[in-house]
């Protein structure tokens, strides 16, 4: 049975999808974008670094509210707006891992909703 699960901390969606969907011991988030849940806005549009760490840090809200962890991410997608950000987006990323990184693909794409230039989707599994 699927359940559809969220977090607090997230901002309130641009469209029309679940933050995050649960089935089995797997979580399926929905793509993050870099946007504050506390100001409902990209706070740095122009840093791709700071964008990053607002897109994990979605992505970590959901799975640390859910029973699961960053430590338990099975694979990660990277929607870039121009992947000559790859290097800067990538520097902060690991910076989040402390052991293995899990399976990623990265790629830049022609655009992103809100002027995002980053968003960040994870499956992952549950703890337990
Ligand atoms: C921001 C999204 N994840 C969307 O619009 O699908």
């Amino acid at each position: 049975m699927l359940k559809r699960i969220s977090s607090e901390k997230l901002p309130q969606a641009v469209g029309s999808y679940s933050p995050a969907t649960e089935v089995g011991n797997l979580i399926f988030t929905s793509g993050q974008l870099p946007i504050n849940g506390k100001t409902n806005k990209i706070d740095f549009p122009d840093s791709i670094e700071e964008q990053t760490k607002q897109s994990m840090d979605n992505v970590k809200y959901i799975l640390e509210d859910n029973k699961s962890s960053l430590e338990n991410i099975v694979k990660t997608t990277v929607y870039l707006k121009n992947i000559k950000d790859f290097a800067s987006f990538d520097q902060v990323y690991k910076s989040y891992f402390t052991g293995s990184f899990p399976s990623r693909t990265a790629f830049e794409v022609g655009d992103l909703p809100m002027g995002a230039l980053i968003e960040i989707e994870v499956v992952a599994q549950k703890i337990g």
